[in-house]
């Protein structure tokens, strides 16, 4: 039987940072995608729900805007559980807003931070715990991630294929990405004054130079990014309750 290094101590607490404040202009609706609702609850309390389902896990921060007057109330309150109204134009800003959040709350720059996206509403507590199982002792955390399955097309201006690219050792990001939080700031405050892509935090850690762990995610972690998404991702929790029931 593989032993827990839990509980971790003080220096290696683990904070979930959930950036909520996107407005899904890839998901036309009624509201953001993270506030559309599956089998009765908000996106984002099916997320924040499966943090708050593993005790490794020692708080839970979700990010939305400044104007924001709906997360409050899609939100089961919970002691370990707060909104920071720190979002920002793009995905890496409300990152950015949401550690500097952490930090004015108490978290300390040798904690661990889980970034993961509200809308892949469909993780469990246990890929959380596999993600932090195989982070916990790194020197620079992690990302969950899935490698390429499917064959892998460049295309040209025409929708035509180009080319056939190797799909050996490339992988799919997922979240949660897992990074010590003064490392993960210093590295998204660096790539963001220079005119890098940072469409995720591993990128951010890369551009300071280091190489992220990857640890194999599932296809279920898929990111609610088109309207199937939000169907499939109703489906699979339905069939997980049913499951329960
Ligand atoms: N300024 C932003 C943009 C995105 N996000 C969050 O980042 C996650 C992943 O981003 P994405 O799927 O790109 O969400 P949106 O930006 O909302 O969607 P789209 O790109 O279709 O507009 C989402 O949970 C989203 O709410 C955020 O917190 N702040
Ligand atoms: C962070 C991410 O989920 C990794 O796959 C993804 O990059 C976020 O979505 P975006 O469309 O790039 O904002």
């Amino acid at each position: 039987m593989q032993m827990s290094s839990y509980p971790p101590p003080r220096s290696a607490r683990c904070h979930a940072l959930i950036p909520s404040a996107g407005n899904g202009s890839r998901l036309p609706g009624d509201a953001p995608k993270q506030y559309r609702r599956l089998l009765g609850e908000a996106v984002v309390q099916h997320t924040v729900r499966a943090f708050l389902q593993t005790s490794h896990i020692a708080s839970v921060a979700v990010v939305v805007q400044a104007d924001d007057t709906v997360a409050a109330s899609c939100l089961a309150a919970d002691a370990r559980l707060s909104i920071l109204p720190l979002g920002g134009a793009s995905r890496a800003h409300s990152v950015l807003g949401g550690l500097d959040g952490l930090l004015q709350a108490g978290a300390v720059a040798d904690d661990w931070v889980l970034v993961h996206d509200a809308a892949r509403c469909c993780i469990t507590p246990e890929l959380i715990d596999r993600l932090i199982d195989a982070c916990v002792n790194d020197a620079t955390g992690g990302l969950l991630a899935l490698p390429l399955p499917d064959t892998l097309k460049a295309a040209d201006a025409a929708g035509r294929v180009a080319r056939t690219e190797p799909r050996e050792g490339r992988w799919l990001a997922q979240t949660p990405q897992m990074f010590r939080l003064g490392a993960l700031r210093d590295a998204l405050q660096a790539a963001l004054s220079g005119d890098a892509a940072i469409t995720d935090e591993a990128s951010a850690i890369e551009h300071a130079g280091a190489h992220p762990l990857l640890v194999t995610g599932a296809s279920w972690n898929f990111k609610i990014t088109y309207p199937q998404d939000l169907e499939l991702a109703q489906a699979l929790l339905a069939a997980r309750a049913g499951a329960k029931a």
